[in-house]
């Protein structure tokens, strides 16, 4: 495969805001400001800031993952898939373990805002498969998934796309099957991404940025290894080096 520039490499990195107020939120994003990251606010941030927080950052020019994971009857999540394109996000998710019906309603919800004449431009919208801490044993055992794991998510992914949406999240390492199984345009976004030098936490299935990288993945989403550094800027730097260097 060939290199990535270090902006092209930028680009597919999804920088986890999680931070527990706008402020925090802010001063991580202004230190990151000239990288062209997006930013993926998630349930802590948008809980406690509000869908202000994405006009903050919409108008500092970072493109905006909304990660609330919507899992609710189809009829909820059309609505919500409206407001949500309302707000003038790049991309949101919603739960595949919601089904064809439900996946569908959120498309949905996308075409009513669209056609209201709210927005100009429809959001991306992506299928959470297996989240990337579940190992194949919590979901036999405890979730009452059976079977083997890369195929519950490209069974999910398969479903996203019968749905319209056009993409999932899944670990780097299905990437390979879900592109096999849903053609190479399907979009991947993979959390699950840790550097060698990082703590693992919670995640169970991982690569590090560069094997996700040569693994076929769209967008790398990083939380902690970045945000939790004492000098995140450096962090991020640190990650692009290892994704572009020979
Ligand atoms: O939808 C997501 O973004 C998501 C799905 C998933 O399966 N696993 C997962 O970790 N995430 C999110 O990705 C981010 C990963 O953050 P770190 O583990 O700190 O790098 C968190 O904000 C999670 O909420």
């Amino acid at each position: 495969m060939s290199l990535l520039t270090r902006n092209e490499a930028a680009g597919k990195i999804m920088v986890a805001l999680d931070k527990p107020d706008a402020q925090a939120a802010l001063e991580l994003a202004e230190r990151l400001q000239g990288f062209g990251c997006w930013m993926k606010v998630g349930m802590e941030l948008f809980f406690a800031a509000g869908p202000a927080i994405v006009q903050e950052l919409k108008s500092r020019g970072f493109r905006i993952f909304l990660d609330l994971k919507m899992h609710d009857i189809p009829n909820t999540v059309r609505g919500g898939a409206r407001s949500i394109t309302r707000l003038g996000v790049d991309l949101f998710n919603v739960h595949g373990a919601g089904g064809l019906a439900m996946m569908s309603a959120a498309a949905e919800g996308v075409q009513d805002a669209l056609q209201a004449g709210d927005v100009e431009q429809a959001p991306l919208v992506i299928a959470v498969t297996q989240l990337t801490s579940t190992s194949q044993q919590v979901l036999n055992d405890e979730i009452g998934i059976p079977g083997d794991l890369e195929n519950a998510v490209v069974h999910y992914a398969e479903l996203a796309r019968k749905a319209g949406l056009q993409g999932v999240v899944a670990s780097p390492l299905e990437v390979a099957a879900v592109k096999k199984a849903c053609g190479a345009s399907f979009i991947t976004v993979t959390p699950g991404i840790r550097p060698r030098w990082a703590e693992v936490g919670d995640q169970t299935r991982i690569t590090t940025p560069r094997d996700a990288l040569e693994g076929g993945t769209d967008y790398l989403v990083i939380g902690r290894p970045i945000t939790g550094a004492s000098k995140p800027e450096e962090a991020l730097d640190t990650i692009l080096k290892e994704m572009t260097q020979l």
